[in-house]
This record gives C-alpha cells, structure tokens and sequence, in this order.
C-alpha cells in the first residue's frame, strides 16, 4: 500500500459523551454479544463485561447453554438468551457482536449466517471470521456498518494465504480484506493496524503480555460497547483499539508482562478511560 499508516495519539482520542444528568440505561444502547459455544463461556463472559466498562446501558449475552455459568458467576449484570434461536426477534438496529468462542458447529453457522443478512452495526471477531472465510463475502448481504478483528491467522484465512504472509506484509494484507469484504478493520498484535473510512493508523501502545486467552475477546466488547453508545465506526475503531492496548500497558506496568490475564486488561480499562478524561480537561 502506498498510504502511509499514521500513529494513532492517545492523548488525542475522543473521550466517552458526558452523561446528561437525567440520563437512563435506554440512552446508552444495548449491544447483543454472541458467542460462548461449548467450552468457551468465558470468552464471551469478557466481551460483555467489556461492553459494559465503556457505559452500554444494557448487554445481552446470546450463548450455549453451557456458558450461562460463567455469566452467573462472572456478570450477572448481563441479561441472557440462548443460541441456537433466531435473531429475528431483535430491532433490526441492534448492535451486535458475533465470534467470542462461539466454535464453528451447525449452529454457529446458521447464526453467523443471519447476521451477515443484517443491517445494525456489527463486531465481527474468532470464530465468525472463520465462518465469513469459508463462505467468503457473499455471506455478507445486509448494508451494515461492520467492524472486523482478526488477528493474523484469522487474517491469513479470510484471505486463503498463510499466516506468514500477512506478518510479512501487514499492511497490503489489511488492504486486501478491506477490499474483499468491505467495512473497518484491525490486524490484531504487535502495533495493530487500523484501516476505517478516515483513515489508515497503527496503535503504538500494547505490549505482549497481551498475547494471552481472552485479550481479543476484551477488544470485541470494548469495541461493541463504543458502537452502542452511538460513536460513529472511525471513532469507536480507533478508541476502542488504543483503549484496550493502554490498559494492557497499565496492567502490564502493575503486575508484569507473563501473569498478565485478559481479565487484568478489563479491570485497568476504568483507569484508562479516567487518564483519558484528565488529559482532555488539562489536568
Ligand atoms: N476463555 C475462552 O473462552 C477463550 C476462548 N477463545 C476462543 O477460542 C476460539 C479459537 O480462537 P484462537 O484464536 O485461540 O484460535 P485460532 O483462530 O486457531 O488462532 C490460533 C492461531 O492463529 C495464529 N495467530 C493468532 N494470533 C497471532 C498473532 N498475534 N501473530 C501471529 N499469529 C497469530 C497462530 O497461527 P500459527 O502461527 O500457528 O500459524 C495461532 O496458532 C475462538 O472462538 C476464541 O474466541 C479464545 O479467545 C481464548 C479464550
Ligand atoms: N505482541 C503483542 N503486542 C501488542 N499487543 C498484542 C501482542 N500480542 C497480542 N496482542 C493483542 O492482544 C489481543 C489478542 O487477541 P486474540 O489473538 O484474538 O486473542 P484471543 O483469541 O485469545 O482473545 C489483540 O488485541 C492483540 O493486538
């Protein structure tokens, strides 16, 4: 790609609206989180408490029954349907976000199979890129706006080469799963890339304690949540990416690159957004 990729600033990111103080949940949003298949409850137990840290007024875990324990224990802030079921019956302008260890059964297709027929805005992330990478782009039907995640296996899928050569060439990668599925996306590790409707950025934040079970599952949900509060796709893309890799940092900072969890990245994201707040209003 010829479009050099610019720094992402973290002090010059937007920060969360201010919240009128007659406000209610039903002004934030309410972001729709599926995933959660066999074995995998806790990935999307992290994208949803993620949804919620940056303010969605409500969450709706859709999962295997097997992953309604890891909810109860872990949120029980989040309401909860079970998949396999339709999706029908939600406003047509929900936000949703689809992958989080939600596996690659019957199932799993079928729903990632409506998704891609629908028009709210949607966080694509695991296991629904795999799907979107069998089916190719002809899944996706419906006029939605549409963010993807992959990290560079997924990336090496969606584009039928390998894993080596998207890392050799991330740039050109990135370039080409915009131009064959369309919408905004990150190439997920070492400085993740960001390609969105405005722009081309890399985050210069993050470190590779982030490299740990559930970290990207964190991201899906930061990134749902920022869709739910109403910011536009660029915006919650690019706040939404650095948010996650400066509370990874901050984690990182405390208790050391090799014990970090993703769940640490979740507890530091509060901290994040507080250091976002001070720098904007010149503290
Ligand atoms: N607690 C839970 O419930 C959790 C549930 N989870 C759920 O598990 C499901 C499977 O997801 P997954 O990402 O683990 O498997 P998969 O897509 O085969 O990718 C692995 C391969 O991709 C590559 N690769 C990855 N990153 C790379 C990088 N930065 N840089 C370079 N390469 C990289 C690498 O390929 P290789 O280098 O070996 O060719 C690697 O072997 C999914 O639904 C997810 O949500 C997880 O979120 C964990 C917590
Ligand atoms: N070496 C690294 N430096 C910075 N960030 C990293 C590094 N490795 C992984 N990350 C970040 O951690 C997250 C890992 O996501 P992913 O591979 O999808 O994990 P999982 O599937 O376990 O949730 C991504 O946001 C990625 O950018």
């Amino acid at each position: 790609m010829s479009e050099a990729f610019v720094p992402l600033e973290w002090r010059g990111l937007p920060v969360l609206p201010e919240r009128d103080p007659l406000a209610h949940k039903g002004d934030f949003g309410h972001a729709f989180v599926i995933g959660g298949g066999p074995g995998m409850g806790g990935a999307l137990a992290l994208a949803c408490a993620a949804a919620y840290r940056v303010g969605a007024g409500l969450v709706t875990a859709m999962g295997h029954p097997s992953a309604l324990p890891y909810l109860a224990a872990h949120l029980p802030e989040a309401t909860w349907r079970d998949w396999p079921g339709s999706l029908e019956e939600l406003p047509a302008a929900a936000v949703l976000a689809v992958g989080p260890g939600l596996g690659q059964g019957l199932a799993a297709h079928d729903l990632v199979r409506e998704i891609g027929t629908r028009s709210g805005p949607q966080v694509w992330d695991a296991d629904a890129l795999n799907i979107l990478a069998r089916f190719g782009p002809d899944l996706l039907r419906g006029d939605a706006v549409r963010l993807f995640t992959p990290h560079p296996g997924e990336a090496a899928r969606l584009l039928r080469t390998s894993t080596a050569a998207v890392q050799s060439d991330r740039a050109t990668a990135i370039g080409r799963l915009r131009a064959r599925y369309g919408g905004h996306w990150v190439l997920k590790g070492h400085h993740s890339l960001l390609l969105g409707s405005g722009g081309r950025w890399f985050c210069p934040q993050g470190n590779p304690g982030m490299a740990t079970g559930g970290s990207g599952d964190v991201l899906t949900g930061l990134l749902t949540g920022l869709l739910a509060i109403g910011l536009e796709a660029d915006a919650a893309l690019s706040l939404g990416v650095c948010l996650h890799a400066h509370a990874g940092d901050l984690a990182a900072a405390q208790i050391g690159e090799a014990s970090l969890l993703a769940g640490d990245i979740l507890a530091a994201v509060p901290a994040a957004l507080q250091e976002l707040r001070k720098n904007h209003a010149g503290y």
